[in-house]
């Protein structure tokens, strides 16, 4: 113990100097992988006794900046199989449906002022969060930010490629977070994020496992739709709506909470996101001590297929026949401004009830301080907790056929041996 604290403090001096370190005493593997790194920003940090650096990976759909965008947005969008499965067929429809569809969402996106701010607000709260865990944590410090979008730039290959770039990989062994921005988990979004990001890991680091090898070890935060610090972001910004509302009306004002709806196919495989959605809308009401009438209604469905309801649109319509107008809609599944806020909610919903001065919409989280600390708080726990994923992660919908689901579940769960070596490795049902 003694010989391996006078070696860190001689570790330490020599890499501040620039010199190479070479131990004179016998190293463990895990050491002898840390200390043979060349000196990088890995090797550096190794040398301050922290075990960072840490790349903090937030995944998400992504959407197009810039109107000549939509198309490739749209066309990778309908190639994902894992969020709209056309089988064989997939090909040859996905590119007919994203360059028919192309026109009239390009229409959306100019009409909320050119793009998707997505991007925007993603690496911002990244870069911000990085920031606090500097200081909350800084055994795993310093914290690196990335982005990888499902659909729109930057990839999740070209992340992938950034990140070995960096010094994580290429035999150095280094740590990184693929941190989901959807709280309630679903195979179609945070599931798909986390297949492409397991493809482009066996692409571009091998078949190896991870981290026996210097490839990178990957841990997961899968969901957190229940989090304090989500929930009391999501209150803080319904409280500051309800107060725009005279006292004498406001508890009376229904909220309703609005989520991307499913198509009934995938709620019946089993999916998880209904009742996580559920889970988020429960707890924000507990916060606010139940002080509103409230509601749970599903947005933005695509297509003629049967999706979960009841939709939005027709919900603000139903209650306002019945002469409720004192409405708050509140976007409960997604932490940004996009085009189903901007535009959907905005615009067709609110602006074309006829009610526009007593129904309105919660700002969506973007930058809220409240929500950038409960990212870094979920990310710390994370960190201390040394699991490589939730257990919920290892277990597939009863309904899954997917090969995909499989292979990926089964590598994120079994990277629980890199993150805690004396841990016991995973399975994926
Ligand atoms: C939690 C959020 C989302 C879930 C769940 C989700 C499922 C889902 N979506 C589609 C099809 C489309 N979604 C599209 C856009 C889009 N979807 C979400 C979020 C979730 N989708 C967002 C935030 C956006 C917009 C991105 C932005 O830049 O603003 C689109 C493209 C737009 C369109 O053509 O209407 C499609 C198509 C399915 C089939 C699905 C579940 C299986
Ligand atoms: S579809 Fe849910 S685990 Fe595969
Ligand atoms: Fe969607």
């Amino acid at each position: 113990m003694m010989a391996l604290r006078l070696s860190t403090q001689r570790l330490t001096r020599e890499v501040l100097k620039g010199t190479p370190f070479r131990p004179s005493f016998p190293l463990l593997e895990s050491q002898r992988r840390h200390f043979a790194t060349p000196s990088t920003t890995v090797a550096a940090h190794d040398a301050v006794g922290s075990k960072g650096p840490t790349a903090m990976v937030f995944l998400n759909m992504g959407g197009p900046s810039t109107t000549d965008e939509v198309g490739d947005f749209l066309s990778r969008l309908f190639a994902d199989g894992d969020l709209i499965p056309l089988g064989r067929l997939q090909s040859y429809i996905g590119p007919l449906i994203s360059t028919r569809r192309t026109p009239k969402i390009q229409k959306q996106y100019a009409a909320i002022g050119g793009g998707s701010p997505i991007r925007k607000w993603t690496e911002y709260q990244n870069a911000e969060m990085c920031k606090i865990l500097d200081k909350i944590s800084p055994e795993t410090a310093p914290h690196k930010p990335y982005v990888a979008f499902r659909y729109a730039d930057p990839l999740t290959e070209e992340m992938y490629n950034k990140l070995l770039q960096d010094g994580f990989g290429n035999g150095r062994g280094g740590r990184a977070v693929a941190f989901t921005q959807y709280p309630q988990y679903s195979c179609s979004t945070t599931g798909s994020s986390l297949n492409e990001l397991w493809k482009w890991r066996h692409r571009l680091e091998g078949k190896a496992a991870s981290g026996d090898d210097g490839s990178i070890s990957w841990s997961v935060i899968d969901r957190w739709p229940a989090h304090h610090g989500l929930v009391e972001a999501f209150a803080q910004n319904i409280e500051a709506k309800l107060a725009e509302y005279p006292e004498e009306r406001r508890k009376q004002v229904v909220l309703l909470f609005s989520a991307h709806s499913l198509p009934m196919s995938v709620v019946n495989r089993g999916d998880p996101y209904p009742s996580e959605v559920a889970a988020t809308v429960h707890a924000v009401m507990q916060r606010l001590n139940f002080s509103n009438p409230y509601r749970l209604c599903w947005q933005s469905q695509v297509g003629p297929s049967a999706w979960l309801g009841p939709q939005t649109a027709t919900t603000v319509e139903q209650y306002i026949a019945k002469g409720q107008k004192d409405l708050v809609l509140i976007p409960i599944a997604f932490t940004s401004d996009h085009i189903e806020t901007l535009y959907e909610l905005d615009t067709e919903v609110i602006g074309e009830c006829g009610h526009a001065d007593t129904v309105k919409r919660a700002d969506s989280l973007n930058g809220s301080p409240v929500f950038i600390q409960a990212l870094a708080d979920i990310a710390k726990d994370h960190l201390r907790s040394g699991n490589a994923c939730s257990l919920q992660m290892g277990l597939r919908c009863p309904g899954c056929k997917s090969d995909r689901c499989l292979e990926s579940k089964k590598f994120f769960s079994g990277q629980q041996a890199n993150i805690y070596p004396i841990g016991s490795k995973a399975t994926a049902l």
